[in-house]
């Protein structure tokens, strides 16, 4: 299981395996007020549970972006956990609250900060938990990859400079947590990704060279998911 450095930090990372998505929990241990990032519809029952057994009170369902390989499950969150907000970047999409650029959430004394990291599209944002070195890419930046930059507003040469000016300007131990692994990779650092991602590591001409080359299959749950994630996953 992941860990991350702070000790009064409840911190679970967790798998759905259709999607290959990752989604975390983090809350304080003392207050047992909490967070989750990027959850996915089909497992609501088993994150719920895992936040209840924790006896962990849910603040707020953040997506890092509108994803387009799976749905939210932030809508049926709030449903069956009645009091919890859904936080999102992108204003296209609906939410409880729209974060900005340097906004930060409080949940009991931890605190996660929101950079904007578009690229892989336009509302990306990367979450920092400076108390446990750790960022949550969502996927602009994956272990040794990166998000696909072919559709929803996807631009490899912004993507290039968020993650360069953004991600790999934190310090080199600060845990990576990507939204996604299709490896079976849980985690990585600012450090390795500055030296080994075999995209990003490479001079901007490349990488988008790269990027537009990368041929990869339309994700399979497009159609469902990119409608349905503009309304928190819930479609009348
Ligand atoms: N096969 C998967 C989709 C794989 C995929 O396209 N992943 C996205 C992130 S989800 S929008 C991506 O950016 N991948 C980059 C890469 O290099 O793989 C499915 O059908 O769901
Ligand atoms: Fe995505």
């Amino acid at each position: 299981m992941a860990h991350v450095c702070d000790p009064t930090l409840v911190f679970r990372q967790l798998f759905e395996k259709v999607s290959s998505t990752y989604t975390y929990v983090l809350a304080d241990a003392n207050t047992r007020e909490a967070i989750i990032i990027d959850p996915v519809i089909e497992t609501v029952d088993r994150d719920i549970k895992v936040i209840n057994d924790l006896n962990l009170k849910l603040l707020y369902a953040v997506n890092t972006h509108v994803h387009a390989d799976h749905v939210t499950g932030s809508g049926q969150i709030k449903q069956k956990l009645p009091g919890v907000k859904s936080v999102i970047f992108d204003m296209n999409a609906k939410a409880d609250i729209y974060i900005k650029e340097g906004d930060s959430l409080q949940f009991g004394s931890k605190k996660i900060e929101f950079l904007s990291t578009p690229g892989h599209t336009n509302g990306c944002v990367s979450i920092v938990c400076h108390t446990a070195k750790s960022v949550f890419t969502g996927d602009a930046l994956l272990i040794r990859g990166c998000g696909r930059t072919d559709f929803q507003q996807g631009n490899s040469a912004l993507l290039y400079d968020s993650v360069h000016s953004k991600i790999f300007t934190l310090p080199d131990d600060y845990v990576v947590f990507p939204a996604h692994d299709y490896t079976g990779q849980t985690n990585s650092s600012v450090g390795e990704e500055k030296k080994h991602n075999p995209r990003l590591s490479k001079a901007k001409e490349e990488f988008i060279k790269i990027m537009a080359n990368l041929n990869l299959p339309y994700p399979a749950q497009i159609d469902r998911a990119l409608p349905a994630n503009l309304v928190c996953g819930i479609q009348n």
